[in-house]
């Protein structure tokens, strides 16, 4: 057999699919939380009551002639895209060209006064500012004696089991946290990981972040983690450059984040710092690259993204969305070799990811014989399981 078999994109047509869920009803929850979450006026809650329509029952429009980014979206397929059923186009397209449209439903692009709203910003400081945020904050205090590699691992943990902090995924999969995974991790790349940022060196990190909040703020500890024990020299934190799956981190989730830290008790507030004078100093950096909204996979990103990628150390890709983009929205044989998949990538990369979608690679035939033996299907969706993988 090929490393790479063939595997055909996902779609979102097959009712009764997960992704057809998605689009069926997830996108309207999210429209009608869009609805709740601001008093926006008539004009945009029609704009909104537009797009449910659209998105559940009609064909996808073009942007308007004068969007500044309708020519970036026809480069990423919008002529192909428009006219057909938001159900008949690749699921990944589809969905990332929903979170543009509700952002210019309610005047997000401006201009106007609603311009640089986060419709989902009261969902994201809820859960930033839930008792649940300070336990996992006061945690840290018990982490300052331990050994580095421990404490790196715990924070590793920490930044992978973050990913459970997904607002969109909650709405259509509760109770999923608590059911018993078996395994939960489903691959472990971690000592490899390891291996490429050893203590002392001069490594440049990137992380492409995900969701902001409960999983931004441990990917921030393991960046302050990394750079304070001289694992990584740099950083950059790649967000999105415009609120994206409800609660894709930007860069004002950043500022609140560290915000969170700063006013914490106990060690938790020493991050904060640390993470504020790397800011300051330029040891970290943060990127909103347009490309991290685009709907295609990392196989087709752009020169200058490809070249930062190239030049980095490590790149860890965090959560659901990326792994789809990083080894391609297809419906791969979940043993399928995750280094053959993600060999286009310019240089070494880690996922840390809990599965939310059928996507997988990298799986040993034995884990995923034991996976389907004990739920079926269910455990490839249902967010109760993770994996560490590297190439
Ligand atoms: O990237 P994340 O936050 O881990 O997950 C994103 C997600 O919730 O959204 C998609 C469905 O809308 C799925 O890929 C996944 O379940």
């Amino acid at each position: 057999m090929p490393d790479t078999p063939f595997a055909p994109v996902i779609l979102g047509n097959v009712p009764g699919s997960f992704p057809h869920g998605v689009l069926a009803e997830r996108h309207p929850a999210i429209i009608r939380q869009v609805r709740e979450a601001f008093p926006y006026g008539p004009a945009q809650r029609r704009a909104l009551d537009e797009l449910l329509e659209s998105c559940t029952e009609g064909t996808i429009e073009p942007l308007p002639a004068d969007a500044p980014d309708r020519e970036r979206w026809l480069d990423w397929g919008a002529d192909t895209c428009t006219g057909r059923s938001w159900y008949d186009v690749p699921w990944l397209w589809s969905e990332s060209y929903f979170y543009r449209r509700l952002l210019a439903a309610v005047g997000y692009f401006g201009p106007g006064a609603w311009q640089g709203i986060d419709p989902f910003r009261p969902a994201k400081r809820a859960e930033l500012d839930a008792p649940e945020t300070d336990r996992e904050l006061a945690a840290l205090d018990g982490l300052r004696d331990l050994p580095e590699p421990e404490r790196g691992r715990a924070l590793l943990h920490g930044s992978l089991w973050g990913n459970r902090a997904d607002l969109g995924f909650r709405l259509s999969a509760e109770g999923a946290e608590e059911r018993a995974p078996a395994p939960a991790l489903v691959a472990d790349d971690s000592e490899r990981l390891w291996s490429l940022l050893p203590p002392g060196s001069d490594a440049t990190l990137v992380l492409v972040a995900d969701n902001a909040g409960r999983e931004l703020v441990p990917d921030l500890l393991l960046i302050a983690h990394l750079l304070a024990e001289g694992r990584a020299a740099r950083a950059v934190l790649h967000v999105k450059p415009y609120p994206y799956y409800v609660s894709d981190a930007t860069t004002a989730d950043v500022l609140d984040a560290l915000d969170r830290l700063r006013a914490a008790p106990g060690a938790a507030a020493g991050y904060g710092r640390q993470l504020w004078s790397a800011l300051a100093d330029g040891r970290l950096a943060v990127r909103a690259h347009p490309f991290s909204c685009a709907p295609l996979p990392y196989e087709r990103m752009p020169g200058d993204l490809r070249a930062e990628f190239a030049a980095a150390t490590l790149t860890v890709l965090k959560g659901d969305l990326n792994y789809r983009r990083l080894v391609g929205d297809r419906m791969w044989p979940p043993t399928t070799s995750f280094a053959a998949a993600t060999a286009y990538f310019p240089g070494p990369v880690a996922a840390l990811r809990m599965l939310k979608s059928e996507v997988i690679t990298g799986l040993s035939a034995g884990i995923e014989a034991e996976l389907v033996a004990a739920e079926g299907q269910r455990w490839r969706t249902d967010g109760t399981h993770a994996l560490i993988q590297v190439r």
